[in-house]
Formats: structure tokens, sequence, C-alpha cells
């Protein structure tokens, strides 16, 4: 599914329309201090489930950061990465359904596209759920993401989904066991903290009352 078939590192362009490194500098406690930081874009997750199918709709992509942080973790030589030693299934993350805040849309609206576009579900701003808001990597970015909730059923589908332009993403179904077991065991699969937690919150709130 991933396909990659050459893996390499290069200095990032100042004009990075995706991630910007500063250095910020205050007075804290009467000492100067600075700290580093990335600005990269807010962003939206949707905890998807379907009820015809009663199946959590999650995506499941290649993440080059996941890829690079595996392999800097294993002490992995990023020189002349060795695809073998190195499969490229390592960096393929479970994630709930999300996207970036890079349109003057409204937040909502975004979830709602990012549903079709990913997942292939078309539904209404009005069935979308706000769920919780929190911040991100706050040691480097700060960055802002909203979680929302949404009930779909099959008659919803328009698509197959697998993302815009050149993303490869392919749609994963979970039965309520299975995602239950993600969040008792933990991430077996490079999930993100908002991937689990999102997991929480549908058990803690909606599952069928049986699961
Ligand atoms: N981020 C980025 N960097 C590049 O260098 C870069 N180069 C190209 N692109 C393109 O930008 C689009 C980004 O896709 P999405 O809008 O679906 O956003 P996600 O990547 O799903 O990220 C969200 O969800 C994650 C899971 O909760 C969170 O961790 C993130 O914080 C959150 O933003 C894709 O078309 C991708 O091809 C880059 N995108
Ligand atoms: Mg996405």
């Amino acid at each position: 599914m991933e396909n990659i078939s050459k893996v390499w590192l290069g200095p990032l362009p100042a004009d990075s329309p995706y991630v910007k490194p500063f250095r910020m500098y205050y007075v804290q406690n009467g000492v100067e201090k600075n700290w580093d930081l990335l600005k990269v874009h807010d962003s939206v997750a949707i905890i998807l489930f379907n009820t015809t199918r009663q199946k959590l709709v999650l995506v499941r992509q290649f993440r080059p950061a996941v890829y690079h942080g595996v392999i800097a973790s294993k002490e992995g030589s990023f020189d002349d990465v060795d695809l073998s030693a190195f499969p490229p299934s390592i960096g393929v993350t479970l994630e709930l359904c999300a996207g970036i805040v890079d349109k003057s849309k409204s937040w909502k609206e975004i979830a709602r596209e990012e549903m079709l576009e990913e997942c292939g579900y078309d539904v209404s701003v009005e069935r979308i759920e706000e769920v919780m808001k929190y911040r991100s990597g706050v040691g480097s970015s700060g960055a802002r993401q909203e979680m929302y909730y949404c009930e779909v059923t099959d008659a919803d589908k328009v698509n197959s989904g697998g993302g815009v332009e050149d993303e490869l993403i392919e749609v994963v179904e979970l039965s309520l066991d299975e995602g239950k077991r993600m969040v008792q065991q933990g991430a077996v699969n490079n999930s993100p903290p908002s991937c689990l937690m999102g997991l929480m919150w549908f058990f803690a709130n909606k599952a069928p009352k049986n699961v």
C-alpha cells in the first residue's frame, strides 16, 4: 500500500508551507530563556462510527515523521536508508480521519471535507458533534487540534475515500471489539495519542453499552 522505493533527507526550504522553525525568547523569573519552535498548521480529527456496520472508521497511511522516528529510536542511519532493514511498513499508522486547517473555512467544514476525501462519507456539518479541543506538540509546536464525532451509515458512503491528489490513504473498519482491544493494550500500529484518546472517548460516551 505504501509503495516506497527510495528515502533520503534534505534541508528544509525556508518557504515550506507546512513547517516553519524559529526561536522564541522570553524572560521568566528574571532570567532570559529561549525555546526552539515549529509553526505548523492547526488540525481537525474525526471519530467516525458507521452505525449500519457497527464499525469504527479509521485511516492507514505512510507517515514520513513516524518512519524517521522509528529509525531514529533504533539508531539506524538516515544517510543511506536500507529499505530491507527498515521496511516502509514501519512508518504506517492507524489514525482517526484528520486534516490540517489550511483554508479559510470553518473547522467543522474542514472536518466534513476530510471525511469525504479520506473516508468517502458525505455528511452535512449539522451531523458533526464537537468532542474536545487540545494542544499537541507542547514542546515544539503547541498546535491546536479539535476532535469531532460523527455517526455515518452505508447510505452516506459516496466514494471509496483514499485522499485527494497524491495521498495514499487506506480506509480501515474496526469492529467494536478490535477498537476496545486497541485502547486496552495501547497502540501496536504507531497510532498517535489523538486516535487512542478518541477511541477511549467513544467507548466512554457512545459505544453500545454491551461492549
Ligand atoms: N503536514 C504536511 N507536511 C508536509 O511536508 C507535506 N507535504 C505535503 N503535504 C500534504 O498536505 C496534506 C496534509 O494532509 P491532511 O490535511 O489530511 O493532514 P494530516 O496529514 O492528516 O495531519 C493531521 O492529522 C494528524 C493526525 O491527527 C495530526 O498529527 C496532524 O497534526 C494533523 O495536521 C496532504 O495532502 C499532504 O500530502 C504535507 N503535509
Ligand atoms: Mg489526513
